[in-house]
């Protein structure tokens, strides 16, 4: 059947009560109200499955544990697991001694007899009785009169004061009554009043004391009207109704015009005391009024509750498991969803909040000021129900940058400028909408780390940074007395493809010289636009955190600034430098993509393409060696001399055995060119001096040798300066590792100048060499250097006395 053109034909709007000088709505509600848990009565009564005992016990204490001091928990009468569940409450002593038990009954004696055969033996208990007095229900269900109904509700009211007061005298039991006017909300206002009027005569001991009141209820069984005529119902009653300081006004909303909270919220400002309802809205048909939210809505006004959710979670599985009913992802305060901002504009207000948030807290806290929450689109903490931050910004193609950012700056601590922002939206966006689906967060972060090559070889890069070092050198140009600007240079190793390569370039900062380095080795020309930079975490596990955008190097400034395609790079190192260099390479990733790049020549054939790095990186893949950048140029003019006679033109072999024998470098084990045997280093008193004794192999023979010096190297060299004529000393050291783990070899580099006997001009050589042993490594290579230092020193002498 279709809706009806006229529904007034078929429905009868509400009569409202005449209230003209109702003062509810001035009023403020700033207290919270009894709270009457009816969960396992209302709300059970309600379930297609009526609990079971084990998990009504288990939804009690998740409500005693949140705090509720009153619980109606059964309806005795009906079954025998309602009955024994009172019973069960009692007999294991599970009632804490400040819980008053409810329990519900209609106006027949057998059933109330069973109901307070239910509570005999308890603390504190509430018989609670009810009958309908709306004139529907007289009519149709009692088919009653006006007195009938009275006179059974004081019946029965009677009845209820007898049976409680000999189990009192037996038991102990301390009783309160409750008396519902069920369908309170339909019946006529004065015929409720005169209802409960009688029910108090009969009751006859209602005191001012909290538990001496008496009880009534005024269910909006249905609802029926708009919340602001119930309202005026209960301020009508509470000013109406005598000795209103014996009495506790309670309401039970029900939500059937879905304003079950407006209409408890409203009750309370027209007067009553108590709020009777179910965790999350359970009960018949649309629900009893929720107390959860009607909970948190007081505490958003800054008015504590005396009920506790701070584990909202915690209580919500177990009202679902016990329901067997779903939370909706919406629902107020508890659903799933009520924390998460799909949408880019409430994304953007939140991000943008939480960080205003942050600042105006810290002036608050410095100023002793209360830390307000005010927070676009949350209206409340979600920390304060035990819900973390993570959830509350969720991304869809409907989100924006703004979200998309905070969630990187959550997970992976990084703070993108907004350009990036804007950079990286477009790629989750492009994602998101291929894929038609939410992204996660980890769908999110590994997007982060593929685009730009962040996170461990997984996400690695064609270009992946393995080692550097950035060195400084006065500008050129410097004329006498005029401050002279630092250059930079880059020497760094760089796997290009999966091989090593040696870059080096020259710049104003490390930045450039590493872009001059790309340019000059790899063909990929590009320009720093933008960069920025913050620290991750404090103190020793701080990280540096960069931001490069770069862009095709047009070769005029401002056409390059002005670029249009634009590359985003993400570094993250301990060094700050090098998240720098590493943001660049990231960057460099995203512009060449699949362009093929110039490939390392193996032939190291001396044509106006083979330079100092070429010849260092053959080095590098074949010896594993990554040799100081001086070094490298003292071997470059090494390699150009010994291939004179064949072009310029040497074989790869050729090179890396010119490399060894020049500096002494044998890795073999078996008869070793350069070797130590055995050393002992003492440390001299407190000079910080070290004496050095040991029986070391000098290209190939045996050698005892004993020296002192301020560290091991330098007492090997003056060692090594007692057997010679002349005087060798260190001009530079380097060393770095070689493997991992268990294998882990350290590589020395010494560089030594001679001075011929009578102070002939200076010359220098290298030595090089590895061992497990840095000490050993490094005096390994201050032998190695020796030896060329002994061979020139007798070619000196030997010319020497033929003169
Ligand atoms: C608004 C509310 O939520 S009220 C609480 C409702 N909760 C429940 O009904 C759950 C528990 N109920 C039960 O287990 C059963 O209904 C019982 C045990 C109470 C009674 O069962 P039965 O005797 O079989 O009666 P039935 O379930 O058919 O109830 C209807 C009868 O109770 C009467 N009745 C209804 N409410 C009341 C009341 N508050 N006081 C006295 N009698 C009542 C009806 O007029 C009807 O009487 P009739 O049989 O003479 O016509
Ligand atoms: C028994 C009464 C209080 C009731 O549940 C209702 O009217 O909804």
């Amino acid at each position: 059947m279709p809706m009806l053109a006229d529904p007034s034909i078929k429905y009868k709007p509400y009569t409202p009560l005449n209230l003209p000088d109702r003062q509810w709505p001035a009023k403020i509600n700033r207290a919270p109200p009894i709270w009457l848990s009816t969960d396992l009565r209302d709300g059970n009564q309600a379930l297609a499955n009526p609990m079971t005992i084990p998990q009504k016990m288990s939804f009690f204490e998740t409500l005693v544990k949140c705090g509720f001091k009153e619980i109606e928990v059964s309806y005795p009468a009906a079954s025998d697991t309602d009955f024994n569940f009172v019973r069960m409450l009692i007999e294991e002593n599970r009632v804490p001694d400040d819980v008053w038990l409810q329990v519900l009954t209609p106006a027949r004696e057998d059933l109330i007899k069973r109901t307070v055969d239910a509570v005999a033996g308890s603390k504190r208990a509430i018989i609670h009785m009810y009958n309908a007095t709306s004139c529907l229900f007289r009519t149709v269900v009692f088919r009653n009169s006006k007195e009938e109904t009275l006179a059974l509700a004081v019946k029965h009211t009677e009845i209820i004061r007898k049976l409680t007061e000999e189990c009192t005298a037996k038991y102990g039991t301390q009783f309160r009554y409750e008396y519902s006017p069920e369908t309170f909300s339909q019946t006529e206002p004065e015929f409720a009043l005169e209802v409960c009027e009688a029910v108090k005569k009969a009751w006859g001991k209602a005191g001012t004391a909290y538990d001496e009141r008496i009880i009534f209820n005024l269910p909006a069984t249905v609802e029926i009207g708009p919340p602001n005529h119930y309202a005026d119902l209960v301020e009508h009653f509470s000013r109406n109704i005598s000795e209103r300081e014996k009495i506790f006004i309670s309401l039970h909303p029900h939500n059937d015009r879905g304003t079950g909270i407006a209409a408890a919220e409203l009750g309370q400002m027209a007067g009553a005391d108590r709020v009777e309802g179910c965790l999350f809205g359970n009960g018949e048909r649309t629900g009893n009024v929720d107390l959860v939210n009607l909970a948190l809505n007081l505490y958003t006004q800054g008015v504590h509750p005396k009920v506790d959710f701070s584990d909202i979670q915690a209580v919500i599985d177990v009202v679902t498991a016990c329901n067997d009913l779903p939370v909706h992802p919406r629902h107020p305060y508890a659903g799933e969803l009520v924390f998460t901002a799909f949408s880019g504009s409430h994304q953007d207000a939140i991000k943008k909040g939480f960080e205003a948030q942050r600042a105006r807290h810290a002036k608050a806290r410095a100023q002793g000021e209360p830390e307000h929450w005010e927070m676009p689109y949350l209206p409340i903490d979600p920390a304060d129900l035990g819900s973390t931050y993570e959830a509350v910004i969720r991304v869809n193609a409907q989100s924006g940058k703004g979200g998309i950012a905070y969630l990187v700056q959550q997970h992976l601590g990084l703070d993108m400028p907004r350009k990036l922002q804007v950079a990286f939206y477009a790629v989750i966006q492009e994602i998101a909408d291929r894929e038609a689906r939410e992204m996660t967060v980890e769908d999110i972060t590994t997007a982060f780390r593929k685009t730009f090559h962040l996170g461990g070889s997984a996400y690695e890069g064609r270009l992946n940074l393995k080692s550097f070092r950035i060195s400084a050198e006065p500008a050129a140009g410097g004329v006498d007395g005029e401050a002279v600007d630092e250059r930079r240079q880059f020497d760094g190793t760089v796997s290009v493809d999966g091989q090593l390569r040696v870059l080096r370039g020259d710049g104003n900062g490390p930045l450039s010289a590493l872009l001059d380095a790309l340019r000059t080795h790899l063909q990929i020309d590009l320009s720093l636009r933008e960069y920025s930079e913050h620290t991750i975490g404090q103190d020793q596990n701080a990280k540096a955190a960069s931001f490069v955008e770069l862009v095709p190097n047009s070769g005029d400034v401002k056409e390059t600034r002005a670029s249009t395609e634009s590359y985003w790079g993400v570094g993250i190192d301990a060094d700050i430098a090098g998240s720098g260099l590493r943001a660049v390479l990231s960057a460099a990733n995203n512009a060449i993509g699949d362009r093929p790049l110039p490939e390392l020549k193996l032939s190291v054939g001396f044509n106006a393409r083979s330079g100092q790095a070429d010849i260092a990186t053959a080095i590098l893949n074949s010896l594993k060696l990554e040799l100081p950048r001086r070094l490298q140029a003292s071997f470059f003019e090494a390699v150009q001399r010994a291939a004179h006679g064949s072009g310029g033109e040497i074989s790869y072999d050729a090179l890396v055995g010119l490399f060894r024998e020049r500096y002494g470098y044998y890795d073999e084990e078996e008869n070793p060119r350069f070797a130590v045997k055995s050393f002992k280093l003492e440390h001299l008193n407190a000079s910080g001096r070290a004496k050095l004794s040991g029986e070391f192999i000098i290209n190939g023979k045996p050698v005892s040798l004993e020296g002192e010096g301020n560290g091991p190297l330098s007492a090997a060299v003056e060692a090594v300066n007692r057997g010679l004529d002349g005087k060798v000393s260190i001009r530079e050291y380097a060393e770095h590792s070689i493997g991992e783990g268990s294998e882990v070899k350290a590589a020395s580099y010494v560089e030594v100048a001679y001075e011929g006997p009578g102070g002939s001009p200076k010359w220098t050589t290298w030595g090089v060499a590895i061992d497990s042993d840095i000490t050993a490594s490094g005096l390994k290579a201050v032998l190695a250097a020796t030896k060329a230092v002994e061979l020139a020193d007798e070619e000196a002498r030997r010319t020497a006395g033929q003169k």
